[in-house]
């Protein structure tokens, strides 16, 4: 059973104070992204991860994995336990940058947890399959859903925002990841120490302009209060952002906590350039190309039946008004 699943930008992100239980209330506009992790799962005589790709020694190989974790939150759900649910191999196709601010880690968790119910034919519902997601990460449910979604409460609670225009990105991954918590705790500290203004503004402009699809309007509006924190933390990455824009970019922004930068283009031709020219810089590790919105987690191979294109649930979930 192979699922493939999107990466994610914030392209705005707003962040509350943090709540009693350590999370901060978030409102937040995702949109996925077409770089992808590939999860392939499959009944084996003994249980094994592998990971092979970007990042693959950075990836924790055992019970630590989000996907591992998959199977632990199915049984947990089911009332069993993973040894009676039986072994399987879980394998990692990994493109999305390691703790690089997209969700990769999420994204293997979402297509693990999709596998590994069709895998098992488990009959879940969508809001089930969400519920669950959740227990593994507040970003996880965005990777089960995909496309263009506003997030509110820790970033989990989701409300799909119909795009019928695709944005053209350019990635520019960092030498190192940036731990999430740390960035959160980051922005408290800078906060404490004296309230920097929030970086992004109104969220209903944010969707107006994804509406509208005019890469030049949403350039404007693009914002992400980590950001700040990303870079206290990583000063260079204000070189980074910086060299986008001067490589023909319309804006550049942290991706989430970082410290991937990403930048907003005119179209695809626009990207090919920036990105080619922003390579040159020297100022990254890795840039990639990359559009959206793109679909969530997708079951693209199944072992005997028909391959299931679209997840198993209703397609037209409620959607926030642009
Ligand atoms: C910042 C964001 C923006 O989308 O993405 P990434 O940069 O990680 O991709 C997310 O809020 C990350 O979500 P995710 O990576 O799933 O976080 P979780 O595993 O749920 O939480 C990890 C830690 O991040 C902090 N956290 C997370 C979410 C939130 N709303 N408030 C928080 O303060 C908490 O310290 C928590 O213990
Ligand atoms: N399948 C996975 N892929 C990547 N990282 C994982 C995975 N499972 C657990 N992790 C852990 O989660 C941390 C955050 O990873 P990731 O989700 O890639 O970044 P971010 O939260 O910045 O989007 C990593 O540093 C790693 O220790």
């Amino acid at each position: 059973m192979t699922v493939t699943v999107p990466s994610k930008i914030n392209v705005h992100l707003a962040v509350g104070p943090a709540r009693d239980d350590g999370y901060h209330e978030l409102t937040t506009v995702f949109q996925a992204l077409s770089l992808t992790d590939t999860v392939t799962v499959s009944a084996a005589e003994e249980s094994s991860l592998q990971v092979r790709g970007e990042g693959e020694k950075a990836v924790p190989r055992d019970e630590r994995n989000l996907a591992w974790r998959a199977i632990d939150v199915l049984a947990e759900h089911l009332d069993t336990t993973p040894a009676e649910l039986g072994p399987v191999q879980i394998a990692l196709e990994k493109n999305i940058p390691v703790a690089g601010g997209m969700a990769g880690g999420s994204a293997d968790a979402a297509g693990a947890l999709l596998g590994l119910a069709t895998l098992w034919k488990l009959d879940l519902s969508r809001d089930e399959l969400t519920r669950l997601a959740a227990k593994l990460g507040s970003d996880v449910p965005f990777s089960l859903l995909g496309g263009t979604a506003l997030g509110t409460g820790r970033g989990e609670e989701l409300l799909p925002v119909l795009t019928r225009h695709t944005f053209h990105w350019v990635l520019a991954f960092a030498q190192r990841g940036l731990s999430t918590p740390r960035v959160y705790k980051e922005l408290d500290r800078l906060r404490e120490a004296g309230e920097p203004p929030p970086a992004a503004g109104d969220h209903d402009v944010v969707i107006e302009a994804l509406a509208s699809g005019d890469p030049h309007r949403l350039a404007e509006l693009i914002g992400n209060d980590l950001q700040i924190a990303a870079v206290s933390l990583r000063p260079n990455l204000r070189r980074t952002l910086r060299a986008g824009v001067e490589a023909g970019a319309l804006a550049g922004l942290v991706s989430g906590s970082g410290p991937t930068c990403a930048f907003l283009c005119e179209d695809a031709e626009s990207a090919v350039q920036v990105s080619a020219r922003l390579s040159g810089a020297g100022v990254c590790r890795t840039v990639r190309v990359a559009s959206g919105p793109v679909h969530g987690a997708r079951v693209v191979e199944s072992d005997g039946g028909p391959p299931g294109g679209e997840p198993p649930w209703d397609p037209t979930p409620p959607q926030a008004h642009a």
